[in-house]
């Protein structure tokens, strides 16, 4: 196996002691990354042992692993389709090991040996918010109300400081309950900034190719020459105009905030299609019983009531505030946190109407869907990045890898 570093590794890097030009242009910047050695991750997991595996993404396998000097960490093994080339992996590095926050999972280093993309993150304790409080009973945590208030304010914070106070700006693309992790102490970690790509502080928004998890993919088939779509509707986090144009701006974060916040509130995920129609949507089902005036009637009956119902409705209200259809509307971050934290006043009178599926499939198709279909989706695009400003991206079936599961619309054009 050819080593790209062979100096480097087991150290911290330094620019200085890079020799070749191309490397040394790739890491300057970056100095708090360790490099390790395959070998290393592979005695620290044990030889990668299906008994250390404790996740698996859209784009690997997450093992925890013991490392030398006896830390815990969680080493995530890129799968070979989304394994970049070692100048991207290191330009992600790059924005990732700069980012320190309480609330922000924190990046040890990688190896990037011969066609191995592996990232070494610290190891949280208590797992994800989605196989905890989202995890139908398997958990014994008990998330109280104060606990959840906590929660869904270091989550806030994690993410208002990518928007807000780094520079250039990060907008996450991927913010959802597997990728809030656990400490010890329940304090929330933002996980998962393989996704992230910088947003330049002038650009309002990049359209780029949807990433991660998807909410919605539209395909037009080359064989049916575009007289089908199919919309696929994944686990409900992603923007509408994310999710249909592509429009990545932090509004599109903070609309997955708001659909997280609402499941946090709730104990329930945003999609549920055992229930009755009309309540599988969190989303649409908040806005409905807003609308009643019995907002409280959603808080996690797990609570045993034991709850702050003032404060459960302004939480779920400031959801609703975050889904808005129109991203202008949406409020920035660090307003969220303030709201949250009662130093700013939750307005009623401007929350207006959630971006929905329901109401975004007549809109956009212009006829009810035919017919429900399961279907594996392989998802995680490699749209040349010729494709990846238009409008149409998500248009091109594709190179496709990583395997996610949609329930699938198929409609006329
Ligand atoms: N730092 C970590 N500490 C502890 N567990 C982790 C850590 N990172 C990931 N995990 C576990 O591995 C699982 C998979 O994580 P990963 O980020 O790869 O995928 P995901 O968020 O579930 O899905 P996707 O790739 O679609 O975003 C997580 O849900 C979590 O249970």
């Amino acid at each position: 196996m050819t080593c790209c570093f062979p100096f480097l590794f087991g150290k911290r890097i330094k620019s200085s002691v890079i020799r070749d030009p191309d490397i040394d242009e790739e890491f300057s910047g970056i100095q708090n990354v360790i490099l390790y050695t395959y070998n290393e991750l592979r005695v620290a997991t044990d030889d990668f042992s299906p008994a250390n595996k404790i996740g698996e993404g859209g784009f690997g396998s997450v093992y925890k692993a013991r490392l030398k000097d006896g830390k815990m960490a969680a080493v995530k093994v890129l799968a070979a389709e989304s394994r970049q080339g070692v100048k991207e992996f290191l330009t992600e590095i790059n924005v990732i090991s700069e980012i320190e926050h309480e609330n922000l999972v924190k990046l040890y280093g990688c190896c990037v040996e011969g066609n191995h993309r592996i990232l070494v993150y610290n190891y949280l304790e208590n797992n994800s918010l989605a196989q905890t409080l989202l995890g139908g009973g398997y958990s014994n945590i008990h998330f109280n109300w104060q606990t959840r208030t906590r929660i869904c304010i270091g989550i806030a914070r994690g993410l208002a400081f990518l928007h807000e106070e780094l520079r250039p700006h990060i907008a996450h693309r991927d913010i959802k309950a597997s990728n809030i992790l656990l400490d010890k102490d329940l304090t929330p970690k933002i996980s998962d900034f393989g996704l992230a790509k910088l947003i330049p502080a002038n650009v309002t928004h990049v359209s780029t190719r949807v990433a991660g998890t998807m909410g919605i993919i539209l395909l037009a088939c080359a064989e049916i020459k575009q007289n089908y779509r199919l919309f696929c509707w994944g686990k409900g986090y992603l923007a509408p105009e994310y999710a249909i144009r592509g429009q990545l701006t932090r509004k599109a974060d903070i609309y997955s905030f708001g659909v997280l916040l609402v499941e946090i509130v709730t104990g329930r995920c945003n999609t549920n299609a055992r229930l009755p129609a009309g309540e599988q949507y969190l989303i649409e089902r908040t806005w409905t019983l807003y609308e009643q005036g019995e907002l409280a009637r959603l808080v996690d009956v797990s609570l045993n009531g034991e709850f702050d119902a003032e404060e459960a409705c302004k939480f779920l209200k400031i959801g609703l505030l975050c889904t808005q259809d129109v991203p202008k509307f949406r409020p920035s971050m660090s307003s969220v946190v303030k709201m949250l934290t009662g130093e700013m006043d939750v307005d009623d009178s401007k929350i207006t109407n959630p971006g929905l599926i329901s109401d975004f499939m007549d809109l956009k198709v212009g006829v009810k869907p035919k017919s429900n279909v399961d279907m594996k989706i392989l998802s995680s695009y490699n749209a040349s990045s010729a494709s990846d400003n238009q409008d149409t991206t998500m248009t091109s079936a594709a190179s496709t890898a990583a395997t996610t599961t949609f329930t699938a619309q198929y409609c006329s054009p």
